[in-house]
């Protein structure tokens, strides 16, 4: 007979001890003398005192002198570990080269690498052996005042597939975004990953894999398994907690979302935050094309959770302009992995997501000829099927349309349904191209350097959850996706446009993220969705007061800061004048 997980090792009231050495790891030789001298770690650091702008420089050519992107991550996962401030400040800084080892592409291959790269504890392992005791074990988490959670149970991470306990890189790499990309503190956030097992065979024979030797469990142990998470959740940290579920698969994220929201503070991004993300760069788009929206024929390749979540918002931003529904949805194709979705389709396979895109028209088994009936203005990717975008399709696309719009959204590079280079090289330089993974700058035939943009929901979730956390917000209903998008797209500068970029440079993210949260915000107040009163006076300005300051504080209060006697040099000041 099974034992039982939780009699294996009976509970002791053990609570966590933060390692004595980090505390002059924690930032290093910023220590002043005098600093090290009360802290009693004067000559365990070199006698120089750096600042923390020179520890940034040193950073960069620490990680500069890695070739190997997975040597990089385990590069700044050791930093994070040891100087939180340090890392933060020179993340956040080097956006544009650092967001692709942090997010993807690296971590896709940190993921499937996991039990390699692992080195500490970062986040939560909850396994289903722990369904009746979910609660105690976010108990073991050392902060009290966690606002905002990041949770997986691992079976569609990124474009890879089921990955099991070793999707941790997706919460632990998109929570790292939330602070370095619009300041929510690091001990508000919380990395979870739910451990049901995993399906996939190679990490099952993997000797390095890190999660429950078993396979997925599914049906009501899941549902509740998941529901005593959120009851958990709500429990420890409040109704107020938001919980973003990341790279669920397909089947459990509609239903979870559609089950959860509006009673619980909680979102999809790769439905909602995708959605937003992608409809800003359309709107942005509108602005090249001389369009709108409901002027333009939609082809999605994939059917999922992206797909469907920025078809949804299309129609709604449709109608906006004064767009049927019925008219809205006429303008979308969508293809998935048996071909066109149309209606009375032969061999079925239609939900109830799908069935509302159902074209009135025969069966069309591939894309290609899908775009040749169509005649699409914009095609959009976004179903790990890396390539699909041919030569061929990105030309029929040159040939239909003066300026296509091609958003090639899977994730990582390797599912990317086509690179810049083969959107502009197919299009004469026409296309208008954004990726879900970074494509470096082109050089187009007239000279002018393209600047491809990422369209990845990084642009919205970081400035989503500082809104929502900022006004209280629980129920995050689609009027803040759209708002979010609309707020995304106001941003893009014509000069943005005129490199080919449809979204914001990284390094202005940040600046995103305030304003993206400032629309929620006020949002949420017009609506009554706000639940901290009362409403500040200047968002703007409450905003920026609740966000992570990336530079070290004094560390020591006032009263330590004596000045050193006469007599003494500096560094042998006493310590006890400072107790
Ligand atoms: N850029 C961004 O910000 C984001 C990018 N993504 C990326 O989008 C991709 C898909 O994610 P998601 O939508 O969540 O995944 P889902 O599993 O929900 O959807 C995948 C879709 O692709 C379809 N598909 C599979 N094979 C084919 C094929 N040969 N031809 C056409 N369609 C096919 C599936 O069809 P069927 O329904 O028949 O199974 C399904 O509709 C991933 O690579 C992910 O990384 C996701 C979120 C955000
Ligand atoms: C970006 C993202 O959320 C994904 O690819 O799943
Ligand atoms: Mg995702």
């Amino acid at each position: 007979m099974e034992r039982d997980w939780w009699q294996l090792t009976p509970r002791r009231e053990v609570h966590f001890i933060p390692d004595n050495l980090a505390a002059y790891d924690s930032r290093g030789m910023a220590f002043t003398i005098e600093e090290r001298q009360a802290m009693g770690i004067h000559g365990l650091l070199p006698p120089r005192v750096k600042s923390q702008e020179e520890q940034v420089e040193l950073c960069k050519l620490s990680i500069e002198r890695y070739e190997d992107p997975l040597n990089k991550y385990i590069y700044l996962m050791g930093l994070l570990d040891r100087n939180e401030h340090l890392f933060y400040r020179f993340v956040g800084e080097n956006v544009a080269d650092t967001m692709p080892i942090v997010y993807t592409p690296t971590v896709g291959l940190a993921c499937q690498k996991f039990g390699l790269v692992y080195r500490r504890p970062r986040g939560l392992f909850i396994t289903i052996h722990d369904k009746g005791h979910v609660y105690d074990i976010l108990k073991n988490w050392p902060e009290t005042d966690v606002r905002a959670i990041v949770v997986t149970d691992g079976e569609r991470i990124l474009g890879l597939g089921d990955l099991g306990a070793c999707g941790m890189g997706i919460p632990v790499g998109k929570l790292s975004l939330y602070t370095a990309l619009a300041g929510i503190k690091p001990h508000q956030c919380l990395p979870i990953t739910l451990d049901v097992g995993t399906n996939n065979q190679t990490m099952l024979d993997d000797p390095l894999y890190i999660g429950l030797r078993q396979r997925r469990v599914r049906g009501a142990e899941y549902d509740e398994f998941i529901d005593e998470f959120m009851q958990a959740v709500v429990k420890r940290f409040g109704q107020n907690c938001l919980i973003q579920f990341e790279d669920f698969a397909n089947a459990n994220a509609f239903r979870l979302l559609e089950k959860y929201r509006g009673r619980y503070c909680t979102f999809n991004d790769d439905i909602q935050g995708t959605a937003a993300v992608a409809v800003a760069g359309l709107i942005a788009s509108l602005r090249i094309t001389n369009k709108r929206l409901s002027d333009n024929v939609f082809v999605f390749q994939g059917a999922g959770e992206a797909s469907l979540g920025i078809a949804e918002l299309c129609v709604m931003a449709m109608k906006n302009e004064g767009t049927s529904d019925a008219d809205a949805r006429s303008k979308i194709w969508m293809v998935d992995s048996k071909g066109l979705i149309v209606k009375n389709r032969p061999e079925g396979g239609l939900n109830e997501h799908k069935e509302k895109f159902a074209q009135n028209c025969s069966p069309i088994r591939t894309l290609a000829e899908v775009v040749n009936v169509a005649k699409p203005s914009v095609l959009i990717g976004a179903a790990a099927i890396g390539g699909a975008f041919t030569a061929d399709i990105l030309r029929a696309m040159g040939e239909l349309n003066a300026r296509p719009v091609v958003f090639a959204l899977s994730n990582p590079t390797s599912k990317a349904e086509c690179t810049a280079e083969e959107a502009y090289a197919n299009t004469d330089d026409r296309a208008i191209f954004a990726s879900g993974s970074p494509f470096p700058e082109y050089r187009a035939k007239d000279g002018r350097v393209l600047r491809p943009g990422q369209g990845n929901n990084a642009y919205i979730f970081p400035g989503l959850a500082l809104g929502v956390l900022c006004a209280g917000i629980v129920d995050i209903s689609e009027d803040f996706m759209l708002l979010a998008a609309e707020a995304l797209a106001e941003i893009v500068s014509q000069d943005s446009l005129d490199h080919g970029s449809l979204y914001p440079p990284l390094a202005e993210i940040q600046e995103c993220s305030v304003k993206i949260a400032k629309k929620v915000l006020e949002h949420a107040y017009r609506t009554g969705k706000a639940s901290v009163q009362p409403q500040p006076l200047d968002a703007e300005a409450f905003i920026r007061a609740q966000m992570y300051d990336v530079r070290y504080a004094a560390a020591l209060p006032p009263r330590y800061a004596w000045p050193a006697p006469a007599h003494a040099p500096a560094h042998v000041a006493p310590r006890v004048a400072v107790m």
